[in-house]
């Protein structure tokens, strides 16, 4: 038996893992890294996450990684240097945590990594009769784990489009396994670039529970800033939007994309909500002379009511369930009133009620994936016409 199979098989048979989550969004802000410790699999997972830090991509970083996200056409070249760069890139960020935590690669049996999603493209958006559901995420598993010394585990998403889902989202089979219970209703909502929620009904009936995009959570904001603030890389605080009056005419348009007559669950990205969408939006509704300050302010209502839209279609027959926030939106002052205030009687509380800090969530998912993908079996869900397939995720990489 080759010498990384019975690596293999020692670190599934160890009473706990520990595994560090990587996650780099849509927001392209930086690499959440959060050092997990597992034991157990499946409903009787056990996790704690010992240390987060978001290490932040600097201007150039950014700049390299905006080159080609969400585009159509891009230099081919450039992706396939990006590949390698963003593994090794990605392996020194985490070179650099350990150090910091004083740990070595010793210390850490796997990394769980989630890449860099430069293009999602479900079926529906393409559109081409021969070509199914596609997305791609780069920054090479092997990379990473040669830079770091650490088994990797990468490249989750495939997987999931090869058994019929749409690549996304994946936060279904962490949050079920992590938060459901028999307690309460739970929606689970992360608001990043993208926003997606997990409905999680007390029942844990596994083929109730599902998980869904909603549409733009922080992408247009971001973008829009960008634009027109290039020092800044979002409106902190929600200072801009708050300054500015929500354009009906502009909002109405904005909400008038096919993406939000489909039925949940259903995925997307910045390849669809993006500057243009918001030019096209503003044409049909003859709001080009906006203030930014209005702009923004109709921006974020915009991903407000979406938000808001999608919880209450969700839970349209009942009266009791709390949602748990996630993802760097939670910040927003602005989009968190607009949706308390819409659902008034609704507990919003963050995942930090339930032991993980919003900010690391998403990270944690992959810690939980790479786990199930060692110790776990294929997950409960078997609606793969839902486009939640049951299977085993990820891509195993050995550092030598
Ligand atoms: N203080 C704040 N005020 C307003 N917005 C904030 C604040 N802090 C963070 N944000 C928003 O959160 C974003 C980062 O969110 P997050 O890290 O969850 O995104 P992501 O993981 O890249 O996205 P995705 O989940 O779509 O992949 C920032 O770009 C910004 O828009
Ligand atoms: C293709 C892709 O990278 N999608 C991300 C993105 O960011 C939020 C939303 O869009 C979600 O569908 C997904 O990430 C989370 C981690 C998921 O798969 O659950």
């Amino acid at each position: 038996m080759h010498s990384h199979i019975q690596q293999l098989f020692d670190i599934a048979a160890k009473p706990s893992r520990k595994i560090i989550g990587l996650m780099s969004g849509t927001s392209l802000d930086g690499l959440d890294v959060a050092l997990c410790e597992l034991s157990g699999n499946g409903l009787d997972t056990n996790i704690s996450v010992l240390q987060f830090m978001t290490v932040d991509y600097d201007a150039d970083y950014k700049q390299r990684v905006k080159a080609v996200f969400a585009k159509r056409e891009v230099d081919l070249q450039s992706v396939t240097l990006l590949n390698p760069w963003i593994g090794l890139e990605h392996g020194r960020m985490i070179n650099q945590c350990l150090a910091k935590w004083q740990l070595t690669a010793a210390d850490v049996d796997v990394i769980a990594s989630h890449g860099q999603t430069i293009f999602h493209c479900p079926k529906r958006q393409h559109n081409l009769a021969d070509y199914g559901n596609a997305t791609l995420q780069i920054g090479d598993g092997d990379h990473l784990a040669v830079t770091t010394g650490i088994t990797t585990i990468s490249d989750f998403r495939q997987k999931h489009i090869a058994a019929g889902g749409e690549g996304a989202p994946l936060a279904v089979y962490g949050d079920y396994l992590l938060f459901s219970s028999r307690d309460e209703n739970r929606i689970m909502l992360n608001i990043g670039g993208i926003a997606n929620f997990t409905w999680l009904p007390q029942t844990l009936d596994a083929n109730a529970v599902f998980s869904s995009d909603i549409g733009p959570g922080n992408t247009m904001m971001d973008a829009f800033i960008q634009r027109h603030y290039p020092a800044q890389h979002f409106d902190a605080d929600a200072k801009l939007a708050k300054a500015g009056k929500v354009s009906e005419p502009l909002l109405g348009a904005l909400m008038q994309d096919e993406f939000f007559t489909l039925n949940f669950p259903k995925t997307t990205g910045p390849e669809v909500f993006n500057l243009a969408y918001l030019a096209n939006a503003q044409q049909q509704s003859g709001t080009q002379s906006l203030s930014h300050a209005d702009i923004m302010a109709t921006l974020n209502c915009f991903s407000a009511q979406m938000i808001i839209a999608a919880i209450k279609q969700t839970t349209a027959q009942l009266d009791n369930f709390v949602i748990y926030a996630s993802g760097g939106g939670i910040h927003n002052p602005v989009l968190m009133s607009q949706i308390q205030h819409a659902l008034p009687e609704v507990a919003i509380k963050t995942t930090a009620d339930l032991g993980i800090n919003p900010d690391a969530k998403e990270a944690v998912l992959f810690a939980v994936l790479a786990n199930e993908c060692l110790v776990g079996g294929k997950q409960q869900f078997s609606n793969a016409r839902e486009g939640i397939p049951g299977v085993t995720m990820g891509k195993i990489s050995f550092a030598d």
